[in-house]
């Protein structure tokens, strides 16, 4: 079974480069085996003999670069090397991997960028720290203007490494090699666009080195929660894989319940009923067949429900109403103790009353589902939670403020947990943008609660396997196609 693969920050890389080099590994190595891998992946994408221009930041980026131009030079290649400022000005290991370079020194903005078959992006990398202006911008400008393939070193120039925004302007590049393991701008969106195809080379930092540096930042896949997925045995029994319960909309917003319990059931809670108001309670029964029904009156019917402690997950919020009665619903779940999904009307219902939510879901596994939106809505107000550059800074201190794992959706998903763990999903697909997909998610990740997986490893598995099987069904995918392609999606998890 693979390990999770970590994702490091920009100061977390740093201290393991650190690290390494006082294990006895001299950083001017570590420099020439990211500049040999930057090599090998321009053999990989240009023939010998075809002109590539090395573009060389001040900083160790850059020395990668001159590593890279080097051996790119003896191997027969027709290197040309630009220098954002003046070779006496370089520092560190890069001082050292300028003294291989025999050729001459252009300028960034030198005409001589445009005869170029392939660029090669050494100009800023972890180091970068603030919006890129003035010559560093125009060398960007250039690099974009050729129209050439551009290879970066590291990350796009320009990228943010732990936020993946764009600071002022990013190349926009073809393909990245980073060192050791990749950083948040390689999954984060618009960073992870500007990347292109990404490759880790390995320059020998040990993986404990790298997990010991681990800020519990993780790519969301498999290797993640297959362990947590539940294996059903030939003894195990409906009761025994939980019993997950969904609060349907009014007469006329039925839908969104039935999608999230249909996807509760397909991923395998042994029992899913859908918790009707009366008025709806014929539509309902007139679409449902193995999803059972039970009339639900409000927070109290909600509570009369829940005194059966059977029902051991819940999905609150999908076309329930902004309101009050909502909220109520809401404290009536957190009491009861069960297995909480909130997304949708349960989340907008307290806009602007987040310090209702304070500590709130401490005492039983909860997962918060908002989009963008909804949760600037939700967190309106506390700018300690809004504020943060970075998507998974935000995430985190939603979820350390209320207790509960927070999914915050995007095509670069975020889950945190309230003790730091977090992962991006990046296997989401366009075709997921479509009416009741969020209320499909909220009934994976219910219907995984409901089997026993803790709530963050839940909130992954059902993000990842919603993607995916948003990703096998591919054009013309409608919501309700989606729980239908779980079962493909486990069968090769479970295989
Ligand atoms: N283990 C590893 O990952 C290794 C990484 N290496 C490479 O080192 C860079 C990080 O190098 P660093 O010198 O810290 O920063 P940069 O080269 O990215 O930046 C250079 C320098 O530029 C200045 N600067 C920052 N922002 C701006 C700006 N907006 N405009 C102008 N100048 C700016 C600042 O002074 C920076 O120090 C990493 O990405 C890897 O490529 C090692 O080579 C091998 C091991
Ligand atoms: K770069």
């Amino acid at each position: 079974m693979p390990a999770p693969e970590i994702i490091l920050t920009a100061s977390e890389m740093r201290r393991a480069d650190a690290a390494t080099i006082a294990a006895g590994t001299p950083g001017i190595d570590l420099m020439r085996r990211a500049g040999r891998a930057v090599a090998e992946a321009v053999q990989a994408m240009s023939p010998k003999g075809s002109r590539i221009a090395v573009v060389s930041g001040p900083g160790q980026n850059g020395g990668d670069g001159f590593v890279a131009a080097t051996l790119l030079a003896e191997q027969g290649y027709r290197v040309s090397l630009f220098l954002l400022g003046s070779r006496k000005r370089l520092t560190g290991d890069a001082i050292e991997a300028a003294k291989g370079w025999a050729g001459k020194i252009g300028s960034v903005d030198d005409a001589a960028l445009d005869e170029a078959d392939l660029i090669v992006d050494a100009l800023f990398g972890t180091g970068l720290t603030r919006d890129l202006e003035g010559m560093a911008r125009l060398a960007v400008d250039r690099m974009n203007g050729t129209g050439k393939p551009i290879l970066a070193v590291d990350l796009p120039s320009g990228i943010d490494s732990d936020t993946g925004e764009v600071r002022g302007v990013a190349v926009k590049a073809v393909r990245t090699v980073t060192f050791a393991a990749r950083k948040p701008c390689h999954l984060l969106l618009p960073g992870r666009a500007y990347s292109g195809a990404v490759e880790v080379a390995d320059i020998g930092i040990l993986r404990e080195t790298l997990e010991a540096e681990s800020g519990g930042l993780f790519a969301n896949g498999p290797a993640l929660w297959r362990h947590a997925l539940p294996k059903p045995g030939l003894s195990s029994h409906k009761y025994e894989r939980g019993h997950t319960l969904v609060a349907s909309g009014g007469a006329t917003r039925t839908g969104a319940a039935r999608l999230a319990a249909r996807a509760a059931l397909r991923i395998g809670s042994g029992l899913v009923t859908v918790a009707s108001p009366p008025e709806a309670l014929g539509v309902n029964a007139a679409q449902l067949t193995a999803v059972m029904l039970r009339g639900c009156d409000g927070p109290e019917g909600l509570h009369a429900i829940l005194q059966d402690p059977r029902f051991n997950a819940l999905v609150l919020g999908p076309a329930l109403g902004v309101h009050a009665a909502t909220r109520a619903m809401v404290s009536v779940a957190v009491h009861a103790r069960r297995s909480l999904v909130l997304d949708a009307d349960a989340l907008t219902s307290f806009e602007g009353l987040a310090s209702e939510l304070h500590g709130a879901f401490r005492h039983a596994p909860t997962v918060l589902t908002p989009h963008g939106g909804e949760f600037n809505r939700l967190f309106k107000g506390h700018p300690d939670i809004l504020d943060p550059e970075s998507k998974i800074e935000r995430t985190r201190r939603a979820a350390a403020y209320t207790g509960a794992v927070v999914l915050l959706k995007g095509a670069d998903t975020v889950i945190a947990a309230p003790d730091g763990r977090a992962a991006i999903n990046e296997n989401g697909t366009p075709y997921l943008a479509t009416a009741g997909s969020g209320d499909t998610l909220c009934g994976l990740i219910a219907g995984l609660m409901a089997q026993g997986l803790p709530a963050f490893e839940a909130a992954c598995a059902g993000a990842w396997i919603h993607a995916e099987a948003g990703a096998q069904f591919g054009p013309g995918l409608i919501s309700e196609d989606l729980a239908e392609q779980v079962p493909a999606v486990l069968r090769e998890l479970l295989r």
